[in-house]
């Protein structure tokens, strides 16, 4: 594991060159995984490990869309696709990538299957962290492991068939076979990260559901929200205010900042630009850290967790999830982004 400094701090990674496909192909040749669950992961991973040249199967429902996505993607029911226990029952290595609550469910049926020196693989640390809640005890015989891609299922694919990969988090949880650490280091490989690096499974959980809710996704949204509507209060059409909250940001600036940091974004603005972005962001982190402090600290108590397998065992969850969507969906903000994409010349041919 090479040792690389990330602002004065010294972390452990993975890289393709050290560890290259050849050498993940060789760790897992004669292993059988099982990718459970064809939803968002699901797909990214399973297509990647295969192509990459792993022995994968599907296990998934049955009667269910992801069934059917996954036949359109070149599984074979009863080669390559299986319903999820006879997939468990195939498998030497259990990538459980059903939603963490469906994870829950499934519970009893995926323990049943793991045998001594199998492997459970997670790629969140969820269901082991917060076992108290889910129930999910792994034996004490087989690896338990994680590997975290740091983004979505869609990208994973997209930015493996473009050559290039995204960066995932490694654990191990468990080391029963003491061949774990090589097993994981594959698998992370064969999906296609671009580089690994290490954490626990509690440290994946806490950042992973703090990242979401916050920068990732809660907390840019509620920034485009508040932003927008003060210049919509203030007479600004919604074109100019879509452009000036969103549009901007991901067509223009976010690349640039993705290439060469915002550091570098703040050394090439406008002077005027310049003078506002360098004047205004510290209040911004003021008047937000209060936010992010109470956010993790519900996540690291554990609320964050059961809010999430409540709401999803509700019975009329994905109704009430639909609504809240729709909202979103049916804000002006949204609305007037969907025209505005429209618009984008490679869009309107
Ligand atoms: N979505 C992402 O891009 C992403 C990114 C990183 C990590 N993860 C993690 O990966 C795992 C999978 O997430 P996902 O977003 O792909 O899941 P998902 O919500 O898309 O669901 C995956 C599959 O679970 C199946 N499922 C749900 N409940 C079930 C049940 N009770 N019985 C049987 N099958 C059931 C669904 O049919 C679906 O095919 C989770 O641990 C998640 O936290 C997800
Ligand atoms: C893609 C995300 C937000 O990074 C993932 O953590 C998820 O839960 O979907
Ligand atoms: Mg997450
Ligand atoms: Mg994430």
């Amino acid at each position: 594991m090479a040792k690389m400094n990330f602002g004065g701090v010294e972390e452990n990674v993975v890289t393709r060159e050290e560890f290259p496909l050849a050498k993940a192909q060789e760790t897992l040749k004669d292993e059988t995984i099982a990718v459970l669950g064809y939803g968002v992961q699901g797909p990214g991973q399973a297509l990647n490990l295969r192509d990459n040249g792993f022995n994968v199967i599907v296990g998934q429902r049955k009667n269910s869309k992801s069934w059917d996505k996954a036949v359109a993607d070149g599984w074979v029911p009863g080669e390559t696709l299986f319903e999820l226990e006879e997939a468990c029952e195939k498998a030497t290595i259990i990538q459980y990538l059903l939603s963490d609550a469906g994870q829950i469910s499934l519970w009893p049926t995926v323990k049943k299957h793991l045998t001594p020196g199998k492997a459970l693989y997670f790629s969140h640390g969820f269901a082991v962290t917060y076992k108290e809640r889910t129930g999910i005890i792994p034996p004490e015989d087989v690896d338990v492991i994680l590997v975290a891609p740091k983004g979505s299922g869609t990208s994973l694919r997209r930015m493996f068939l473009e050559g290039r990969g995204l960066n995932s988090s490694f654990a191990i949880f468990q080391d029963a076979t003491g061949k774990a650490k090589d097993r994981v280091v594959a698998l992370g490989i064969g999906v296609g990260s671009g580089y690994l690096f290490e954490t626990t499974f509690k440290r994946e959980v806490y950042s992973d559901l703090t990242g979401e809710r916050g920068t990732l996704m809660g907390a840019i949204q509620g920034i485009f929200a508040a932003q927008y509507e003060v210049l919509r209060k203030n007479g600004h059409t919604p074109s100019e205010a879509f452009n000036e909250t969103v549009e901007e940001l991901t067509q223009s600036l976010m690349p640039l900042v993705a290439e060469n940091g915002m550091d570098w974004m703040y050394a090439n603005c406008s002077t005027t630009a310049q003078r506002g972005a360098l004047d205004w962001w510290k209040k911004f982190r003021d008047a937000t850290q209060p936010v992010f402090e109470e956010l993790y600290s519900e996540v690291a108590a554990g609320n964050e967790a059961q809010r999430s397998i409540d709401s999803n065992s509700k019975s009329d969850y994905r109704v009430k999830l639909e609504g809240e969507l729709k909202e979103l969906h049916d804000s002006e903000m949204w609305k007037a982004g969907a025209t505005v994409r429209q618009l984008r010349p490679e869009n309107n041919g």
